[in-house]
């Protein structure tokens, strides 16, 4: 959906008649009535978590939605902690930082000491597979890297990374047990997909289809740094340093991060969830924008937008059968799918999409490959 937006709405003004105008109205009101009735249960409460009661609803709705990490309450007597240096041995509770924006800005510091390394050595890391595992440059848009194994994740990355992993891997595997709530599914129907993707795995024979990819924007010219798509996992975790992000709302794109007033992050549906929950969720569509310099930070110029883009995809060989996904707030699947490993599934939803972050040449031979097969023109990431 997102790469059709923009095409609709540079497209010039219709030739207006009122014949035409009543034509039209006539056809939607046929559409309407030929439209057979939906008849699927609505969707079920089930509550999604460190998700505000105002955003719950966006990603069912949207393919997209807030998390916000609920931050410490300040102590009564104006300090930020009851320790002091003179008692900090003492077991006073302290109310601490959430463990998972604690772990992704360790991992953004940690993420700008390697994007600091010289080519040379960011060259080790040279991309193994297109965008989808190791160091890759686009000048002057973007340089990022794609951790898929401890194995083969630069030192400085390989603690913060790991631990990122499995906080943002456990939110997300309690995320889609909420989602499988709503979609009226047994226990574990969707998280069961997740398996080893939950954690950085060590070697590159335990790799699984799950990512975690670090971003370095570079330039501040006020441009779209990343083309409109949906992610094809099942669901994708985003935060940003600096306002960046933009999400498609049915008729513009949001600019989610800017609406950020304390630490927060963007949950957004990628493909594969769509496809699971028979496209009850949408894949949230997406886009990443630069709105030109930001004001200094810390008496600090910022250089680059720096960004953690975590995307869970489901394990592979873990077998799917859509009758074990309907509900009655699925409804049937259109084209059901029997004893299909959750892989090969991928592999098609894969192939109707071009992907965003390879560089110029191949992203327009797979746009162009793709413009011959007809409704495949959607991007992803
Ligand atoms: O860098 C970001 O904020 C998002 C990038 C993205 O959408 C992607 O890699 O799929
Ligand atoms: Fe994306």
């Amino acid at each position: 959906m997102a790469t059709t937006a923009p095409t609709k709405m540079d497209s010039p003004r219709e030739h207006f008649s009122v014949s035409g105008l009543i034509a039209k109205l006539k056809a939607r009101r046929k559409r309407k009535e030929e439209a057979p009735k939906d008849t699927r249960q609505p969707l079920r409460s089930s509550p999604l978590p460190l998700v505000l009661p105002q955003h719950q609803s966006t990603l069912v709705n949207l393919g997209w939605t807030t998390v916000t990490f609920p931050q410490p309450a300040p102590f009564p007597n104006g300090l930020s902690s009851p320790t002091s240096p003179h008692t900090s041995d003492h077991a006073t509770p302290t109310p601490d930082t959430h463990p998972l924006q604690q772990a992704y800005e360790d991992l953004f510091k940690a993420s700008a000491a390697f994007f600091d390394l010289p080519d040379s050595e960011k060259q080790r890391w040279k991309t193994k597979l297109g965008s989808e595992e190791g160091w890759s440059k686009i000048p002057g848009e973007k340089e990022f890297i794609t951790l898929r194994t401890l194995e083969y994740t630069p030192d400085v990355l390989k603690e913060p990374a790991a631990k990122y992993w499995k906080l943002i891997g456990a939110h997300l595997t309690s995320s889609l047990g909420r989602i499988e709530g709503s979609l009226g599914m047994g226990t574990e129907a969707l998280s069961r997909f997740v398996g080893p993707c939950g954690t950085l795995q060590d070697t590159d024979a335990g790799k699984t289809a799950t990512m975690l990819r670090l971003f370095r924007y570079e330039g501040w010219e006020e441009k779209v740094v990343a083309e409109p798509h949906a992610d094809l996992g099942l669901l994708s975790f985003v935060v940003g340093d600096v306002p960046g992000l933009e999400v498609w709302n049915g008729q513009q794109f949001i600019p989610i991060e800017k609406t950020y007033t304390q630490p927060a992050g963007t949950l957004l549906a990628g493909r594969q969830l769509q496809r699971f929950s028979n496209f009850r969720y949408p894949a949230g569509g997406h886009r990443v924008v630069s709105y030109g310099r930001p004001s200094e930070v810390d008496g600090q110029e910022k250089k680059y937008r720096f960004s953690i883009v975590f995307v869970l995809r489901a394990h592979e060989p873990v077998i799917v059968n859509s009758a074990d996904l309907e509900t009655e707030v699925t409804g049937k699947w259109e084209h059901p799918v029997t004893d299909m490993s959750a892989g090969v599934l991928y592999e098609q939803i894969r192939n109707a999409h071009f992907n965003i972050n390879t560089g110029m040449k191949e992203r327009e031979e797979q746009r162009r490959k793709l413009e011959g097969k007809k409704g495949n023109e959607k991007a992803s990431g």
